[in-house]
């Protein structure tokens, strides 16, 4: 492989200084206002891309390894291969060349393009049992499958490598500076995949990198896994750096978690699966609702600040949806093509109908006729108006005014009942795949990076490219206009909408193509008021 671009070490720091500084406690803090402004700007220490060419236009986006800055670091052998679980597996270790193509759908003479380096166990490893004092955090909002990533991180630690010292941090960031550690065990965690939540907590703002980083030099963290969306990878990007900078043998490592599954790059995020799955149980009650009344309207609104893919999943899954509303498909009520329209139309013609709406849908619409101003969550996420509530009151409204068309609108709003569960079996075997492939990274002395699958292979993916933009619905894609075809919904756009729309999703599938969905932008169909169309 011929390198093309491996980045220096953002800060040089002399490999002599590194060895002293090997878990030595802190002596400097940086100021925690600088670290607070390094928490939401871009990283001063921005990571710079290690990029490795090869053939045919192959190119490795790799990720940071501990010997980028401790050179000199001693490699020890893979207790896994002493494992009798793992003794009938004839290649205990991936091979260290094996990458994951990020591109699945390729041409004769397409160029091989982005791959990310293959997770799994490595014949050497950087850490001793007995030297590993790991930590785990959860941030952000609860999402199914959270304790089973927790349970699969400690089980895995201590039966895979003899690790015998983990801690949870308790409440998210903020709890590295102002709450004590909590001891976890196999035996402590044995049972908490059948519970909803995260037996460590969770929180939204306080991310603090100096006082972060300084309880890890402080408590002798050498491996601190950071389960947590978009917002908590960007936390542990910074993190990384403020490691990197100071020159200690700390291996950083993002889980991604959302429900909404708005991460790029990755195939899917864990407890997505169990949303979908629980949404059914609201949408089968909005339709039974419905069905029994006389014009009976069901209303269910479903997570999904700016990406659709719960609603639109619960919706293909279910087949009782009349119309699914999403983010990234605006919308408008009144007027001829507009939704309350559709609504009258659909009533005349089946006497009920079931709409599910993602939380994120038609924020604009909401905020114009409300006249009102943006607020923020302690992370600085925007906070959303009821979309459900509001659009429930719309269709009321206009029915009112109409004589002889009398309905029943019943608004379901499961958001929080569904995030709060267990995750189901699919998550719980995914979770465990995602915590292996974690702490084997570690283990193996990569750092600064997520692991995910991509394209069904688990791989290590650099920060930055978890979180420089987030995963959407593309509506030009087949996916959405399967969504349309079996809802028959319109589309509520202008021609002009979709081919400006297409534009923009071309040129992204161009640089990046990488949803889970299956590629090409669909068709304009004819029939259809601008929608796209299936093929
Ligand atoms: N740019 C950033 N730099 C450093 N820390 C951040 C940044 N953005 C968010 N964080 C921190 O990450 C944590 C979680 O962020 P956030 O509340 O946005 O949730 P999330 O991880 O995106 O999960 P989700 O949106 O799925 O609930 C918070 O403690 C927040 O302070
Ligand atoms: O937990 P909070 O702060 O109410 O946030 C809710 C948000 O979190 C998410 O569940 C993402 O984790 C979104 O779907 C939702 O908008
Ligand atoms: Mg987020």
């Amino acid at each position: 492989m011929e390198s093309v671009g491996v980045a220096p070490a953002p800060v040089a720091v002399a490999v002599a200084e590194q060895k002293m500084k090997l878990l030595e406690p802190r002596k400097e803090p940086l100021a925690s206002s600088a670290a607070a402004a390094a928490a939401k700007a871009p990283c001063k220490w921005a990571m710079k891309k290690k990029l490795v060419g090869g053939d045919a236009g192959y190119v490795l986006e790799d990720v940071p390894h501990l010997t980028d800055y401790m050179p000199e670091l001693p490699t020890y052998p893979n207790p896994l291969q002493d494992n009798p679980a793992y003794s009938v597996v004839k290649q205990y270790f991936v091979n260290t060349d094996d990458t994951v193509t990020q591109k699945i759908v390729v041409r004769k003479n397409s160029a091989r393009g982005t791959h990310f380096r293959r997770a799994g166990p490595r014949q050497r490893v950087y850490f001793q049992p007995d030297e590993v004092n790991a930590a785990i955090v959860t941030c952000g909002g609860l999402c199914p499958g959270l304790n089973t990533v927790i349970r699969e991180l400690v089980c895995g630690l201590y039966d895979m490598y003899g690790v015998t010292s983990v801690v949870g941090i308790e409440g998210g960031y903020k709890g590295f500076y102002s709450r004590n550690t909590v001891t976890l065990t196999p035996k402590s965690v044995n049972d908490i995949h059948k519970r909803g939540g995260t037996i460590l907590g969770t929180s939204r703002g306080g991310h603090d990198t100096a006082k972060i980083v300084d309880s890890l030099q402080d408590r002798g963290i050498n491996q601190v896994y950071i389960i947590g969306g978009d917002g908590t990878q960007q936390g542990a990007s910074v993190i990384y750096e403020e490691v990197r900078r100071r020159g200690l043998k700390c291996a950083v490592v993002g889980v991604p978690k959302t429900i909404d599954n708005d991460i790029a790059v990755i195939d899917k995020s864990f407890g997505f699966d169990t949303a979908v799955e629980e949404a059914q149980r609201a949408i089968n009650a909005a339709h039974v609702e419905a069905e029994s009344a006389e014009n009976g309207i069901g209303v269910v609104k479903l997570m999904g600040r700016n990406s659709g893919f719960i609603a639109m999943y619960a919706t293909l899954a279910s087949r009782d949806v009349d119309c699914c509303l999403i983010p990234e498909s605006p919308f408008y009520l009144e007027g001829k093509g507009g939704l309350l329209e559709f609504v009258e139309r659909r009533l005349k013609d089946s006497g009920h109908m079931v709409i599910v709406v993602a939380e994120g849908a038609g924020q604009d619409l909401i905020a114009q006729s409300m006249n009102f101003v943006d607020t923020q969550d302690a992370s600085g996420n925007k906070l959303l108006l009821d979309v459900g509530l509001w659009l429930s009151q719309k269709i009321k409204d206009h029915f009112k005014k109409k004589t002889n068309f009398p309905i029943t609108l019943k608004y379901i709003d499961p958001t929080y009942m569904i995030r709060a569960v267990r995750s189901n079996a699919s998550d719980n075997v995914y979770c465990t795949l995602l915590a292996h492939s974690a702490l084997h990274g570690a283990m193996a002395g990569y750092s600064g990076f997520t692991v995910a699958p991509v394209n069904g292979r688990h791989a290590y993916i650099p920060f930055y490219r978890i979180t420089e933009k987030q995963n959407k619905v593309v509506i030009t894609d087949r996916m959405w206009a399967r969504v349309l075809c079996s809802t028959n919904q319109p589309c509520f756009l202008s021609h002009e909408d979709v081919e400006n729309m297409k534009h923009d999703d071309d040129e992204r599938h161009h640089l990046h193509n990488t949803q889970l969905l299956d590629g090409s932008p669909a068709k304009c169909s004819p029939n259809c008021n601008g929608s796209a169309g299936a093929e």
